[in-house]
């Protein structure tokens, strides 16, 4: 159940409902307006911004325009109310604090069990206020043998019972799915730690805002670190397009900077993208629904060509024909595929088959090894999907990325294919 929902669950009668939601977009309002320190007057004049948190009609909250916003404006520049380690099971573990992946001297605090790579680290505030969380907590096993890769997942969300009230309300105002699939990072700590209840209750709940919310942080060019996620509470209140209005970018503090790409008139929504925007239809909608709970219906995902982009084609299955496959009725999830030259149709389970197996293949390549990933695009995967296809173009833009990286090999200024191709 989400939090908007369970606030209007407690209501009665739709005039209540509606009244309710209009305080809560007021309260959120304000909170939001204090958060990024625009309640502040400077000579007279108070800050004001070209937006408004408003009853989206996707459902929900969203961001509208409130005046016409020119392409490359920015409209709000967001900090993370907290940040830390995502919780994916793969997610590659580091230091705690400066995201380190790569030292030979990593170290388990003695305390807490979190992993550090330096006395410095150790000594830094981001620690103390980790350490004087999870070190409260009276633990079921000897510290040493607390799972730190469990710990560094649940992270975040323990960050979380550092916030003042102020922070708490805000953060606790956002959207969350409460669903058995969120929240396990922090139920898996009850192994190791006797956490008072109330508290594993808000972090299992924060757990679910984290899920429904944060964004991945940026890393610098060619940094390896550990990949962490931010709570940006009013980019977290935009909605998904999967042909959005507006970017993001990260500065080195952290700051989240979000700026207008193309004209936004007074009314429109403001929109962000939540999915890979080189992804076909399939794995964007897919990627959405697990992660999000809901199925986008936007433009481009009723389009089946996606605007002419053709980034979920499939090479047509009659040996004879050089067509391209794309779903039939991209709204539905097990529509048929057909040929857009011969007409050949495709049930969804044969499509399926076929991306699973491209996804493996994928999944077995070695990203830095830039002439066999050059050869691959080459002579393999070309002969199962067009060159138009997101695993192909995925693949051209890894390569432009390693040939940034790779010893040896140098960008000729032009275009990528007169060094692949050539
Ligand atoms: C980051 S929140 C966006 C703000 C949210 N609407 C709110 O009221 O706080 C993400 C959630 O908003 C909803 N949402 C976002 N974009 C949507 C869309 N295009 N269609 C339907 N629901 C959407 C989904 O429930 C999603 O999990």
């Amino acid at each position: 159940m989400c939090i908007i929902a369970a606030t209007v669950q407690c209501s009665t009668g739709t005039g209540r409902v509606a009244t309710d939601r209009m305080m809560l977009i007021e309260q959120l309002s304000l909170m939001v307006k204090r958060h990024l320190g625009l309640d502040t007057f400077t000579d007279d004049l108070q800050y004001s911004t070209k937006w408004a948190i408003y009853e989206s009609p996707l459902g929900g909250r969203g961001l509208v325009a409130t005046e016409d916003i020119k392409t490359g404006e920015v409209l709000f520049v967001d900090h993370p109310l907290i940040y830390g380690p995502r919780s994916r099971t793969k997610a590659q573990a580091g230091c705690t604090v400066c995201r380190k992946i790569d030292s030979d001297s990593f170290f388990k605090c003695s305390r807490c069990s979190l992993l550090l790579c330096s006395v410095q680290c150790q000594n830094s505030d981001v620690h103390f206020g980790d350490c004087s969380i999870i070190s409260c907590w009276p633990n079921k096993v000897p510290i040493e043998e607390v799972d730190d890769t469990l710990l560094s997942r649940a992270l975040t969300s323990i960050r979380a019972v550092l916030l003042n009230e102020e922070q708490r309300n805000l953060l606790t105002s956002l959207q969350a799915h409460v669903l058995p699939q969120h929240g396990s990072e922090v139920r898996n700590l009850k192994k190791y730690f006797d956490i008072p209840i109330q508290v594993e209750q808000f972090m299992s709940f924060v757990s679910c805002i984290l899920d429904a919310n944060a964004y991945q942080m940026g890393t610098p060019y060619g940094k390896k670190e550990m990949s962490f996620r931010g709570l940006y509470p009013v980019s977290a209140l935009m909605n998904h397009n999967c042909v959005p209005n507006t970017r993001y970018t990260f500065n080195a503090d952290s700051q989240m900077t979000v700026k207008a790409v193309k004209p936004i008139l007074a009314g429109s929504e403001i929109f962000t993208c939540y999915s890979g925007m080189l992804w076909g239809t399939p794995a964007r909608r897919l990627h959405l629904y697990t992660t999000k709970h809901f199925l986008c219906t936007c433009d481009r995902c009723a389009d089946p060509t996606e605007r002419g982009t053709l980034l979920a084609a499939l090479k047509c299955f009659s040996p004879e024909c050089l067509g391209s496959l794309l779903p039939l009725h991209p709204l539905k999830t097990n529509t048929a595929w057909r040929c857009l030259d011969c007409g050949l149709k495709v049930p969804n389970n044969n499509i399926c088959a076929i991306q699973s197996a491209l996804g493996s293949l994928v999944g077995s390549l070695d990203f830095e090894n830039v002439l066999a990933l050059e050869n691959y695009i080459l002579n393999r995967i070309t002969k199962f999907v067009p060159r138009t296809n997101q695993i192909v173009v995925d693949l051209q833009c890894r390569l432009i990325w390693e040939i940034g990286e790779a010893e040896g090999f140098r960008w000729n200024g032009k275009n990528l294919f007169i060094i692949l191709y050539s």
